[in-house]
């Protein structure tokens, strides 16, 4: 089933799914009693099922054979199994293959190059979300499907933004669902920050407009704007989103200064498609994916460097509001592989 049938699907029943999240979310945080991992090993956790697979696979493979056109299949075929998508697994086999064809080469070689290569392609990506101070406020979109963690993200980046010490609102412009609109704000108490809402139903670009009104007026720092991720209805959603970023535009030139998707690193291949469809919808300037402490495949993330280009400001590890951290290319691509840092 594709991507936007399974969020049809979805949608149907997704205030019922935002009510049991809350619950989840209201929960998390915090005071949950667990321990608590550090990213990096709660990201190794979640690379797990993609790493072992990858791991074992190589092994298998390369076990006392010739790295020929054979082994080479297999292995592209292994890489694509694995979410890295067909082009980059292509690329990094037939760079594995220059000059090594039709040699003995250990598993433990592949994974090392496989690892400096998958590198190589996170190294130019992974940048930071950063603020330009001359820019009051700097003025962030989030989009992305529902579910994929856009609201959560909002909170996290709004914590960190916090505790660098700059202001911060809220603007919850999915004013369609109450349920997502509650969130933000349960989020913005959390983090003590304001939120801006209006009537469910409103018009998303005027609480765009409000919102940058009174962040304007209040000399904020930055103003983190939640939307509808609703795919349903492209068209409808393409005109709300473009509506929005008029409207921004008029009243600060320049601005959405960045346009983030988020993507959910459990869904595959399917994030690959969500960034083609935003594309088209928004500007897109950067990626945030979440969830890669679950059963992530993190395959995708190097499938979305390779194939976007777009800067990858960081890494979800957990529902928490703490769990979002830069990430580092080198870990990345060790611990995807299967490589023991
Ligand atoms: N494990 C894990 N869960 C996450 C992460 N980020 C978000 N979630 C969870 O994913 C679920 C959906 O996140 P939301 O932030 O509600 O997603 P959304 O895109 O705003 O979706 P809507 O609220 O439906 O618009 C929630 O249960 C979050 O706690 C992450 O990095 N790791």
């Amino acid at each position: 089933m594709g991507w936007f049938s399974k969020n049809k699907d979805k949608d149907e029943s997704q205030d019922q799914v935002a009510e049991s999240q809350k619950a989840d979310f209201n929960a998390t945080p915090e005071e949950a009693p667990q321990e608590k991992k550090s990213w990096f090993k709660r990201l190794k956790d979640g690379l797990n099922r993609s790493s072992s697979a990858i791991s074992g696979g190589i092994s298998s493979i390369f076990t006392q054979r010739k790295l020929d056109s054979e082994t080479l299949e297999e292995l592209e075929d292994l890489l694509i199994a694995s979410d890295l998508g067909v082009s980059t697994a292509m690329k990094l086999t037939e760079s594995l293959a220059e000059g090594r064809f039709d040699k003995e080469i250990t598993d433990e070689e592949v994974k090392a190059f496989l690892a400096t290569e998958i590198e190589k392609i996170l190294s130019p990506v992974a940048q930071p979300l950063s603020l330009n101070s001359e820019n009051k406020p700097h003025v962030i979109l989030m989009a992305g499907v529902n579910g994929a963690g856009k609201t959560t993200t909002i909170g996290k980046l709004a914590k960190k933004y916090r505790d660098e010490g700059k202001s911060v609102m809220l603007a919850a412009g999915d004013t369609f669902r109450a349920a997502a609109v509650e969130q933000l704000t349960v989020w913005g108490d959390r983090v003590g920050v304001p939120v801006i809402t209006k009537e469910i139903g409103s018009d998303a670009a005027a609480l765009a407009y409000e919102a940058l009104d009174r962040a304007m007026a209040e000399a904020v720092d930055v103003l983190l704007i939640d939307t509808a991720g609703r795919l349903q209805n492209r068209e409808e959603l393409m005109a709300e989103l473009a509506k929005v970023v008029r409207v921004i535009g008029k009243k600060i030139e320049n601005a959405p200064h960045d346009t983030v998707i988020v993507l959910d690193a459990t869904t595959g291949q399917n994030a690959v498609h969500q960034v083609e469809v935003f594309q088209k919808l928004a500007q897109i300037s950067g990626i945030v994916m979440t969830k890669l402490d679950g059963s992530a495949r993190g395959g995708v993330l190097v499938a979305c460097a390779d194939k976007f280009g777009l800067p990858v400001h960081a890494i979800g590890v957990g529902e928490g509001i703490e769990d979002l951290d830069a990430f580092d290319p080198k870990q990345f691509a060790e611990a995807l592989v299967g490589i023991e840092g």
